[in-house]
């Protein structure tokens, strides 16, 4: 992703705190209490410009939705989207997906959303995909007993190594896709990059996984 580098991002985050949580820690076992309605929570890791997110809350409104970036300068965007739409089951946070243990409780998500996350070629860096065992682990703990992880990628790499990465640590997968559009599923909303590598006529690879079948 290119970025764009907008030093004001932070102050003008940081003046939407009902929208943009400032202290997310505090919230830890309780996220129901910031939104108007106790009901599932959702969490897309690596959230970008909020395209998913926004369509998702719009679409699902008896969810709650949390999006997690990590750059300001992108979040600030979502944020720009979130509001103009004046959805009430979306919160955003300013988080690295490596931290959430210290945001969320065990069992507190009902589902994770991985979108056309970075594929990180190099094997050295295989420790930052977000399908990396690494991340798994974080995953589990949070989610659910029935919780779920829904993946989405264009790239054929990133696939493949994270059904590896993910069937390795014993998780069990339904509804895989390999070539989404085609696929006749109902309801699935694009995501910003999905948008973008489907016009290209690229296919959208696509699973659910769960870690305890
Ligand atoms: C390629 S973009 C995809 C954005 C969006 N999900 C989509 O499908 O259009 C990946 C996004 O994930 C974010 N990201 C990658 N690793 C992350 C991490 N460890 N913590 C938080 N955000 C991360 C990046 O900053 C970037 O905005």
């Amino acid at each position: 992703m290119r970025l764009r580098h907008k030093p004001w991002a932070s102050e003008e985050l940081a003046k939407r705190p009902n929208l943009v949580i400032q202290q997310p820690e505090q919230h830890k076992g309780n996220w129901n209490n910031c939104f108007c309605t106790a009901q599932p929570l959702y969490v897309e890791v690596g959230t970008g410009k909020g395209k998913f997110l926004t369509g998702m809350a719009k679409q699902f409104p008896s969810i709650n939705f949390i999006g997690v970036e990590r750059y300001e300068s992108v979040l600030l965007t979502a944020m720009e989207r979130v509001e103009a739409e004046k959805l009430p089951n979306v919160k955003l946070l300013h988080k690295d997906v490596a931290q959430l243990l210290e945001v969320f409780a065990e069992n507190e998500v009902d589902r994770f959303f991985i979108n056309f996350t970075d594929p990180w070629p190099k094997k050295k860096h295989a420790k930052r995909r977000l399908t990396n065992e690494r991340f798994l682990t974080i995953y589990k703990q949070l989610l659910k007993q029935d919780g779920e992880i829904h993946f989405k990628t264009d790239n054929q790499g990133l696939f493949e190594y994270s059904l590896h990465s993910m069937s390795t640590f014993g998780m069990a997968f339904k509804n895989v896709s390999l070539n989404l559009h085609q696929s006749g599923m109902e309801e699935n909303v694009m995501t910003e990059y999905e948008e973008k590598f489907s016009a290209k006529g690229m296919p959208i690879y696509r699973l659910e996984a769960t870690f305890r079948p």
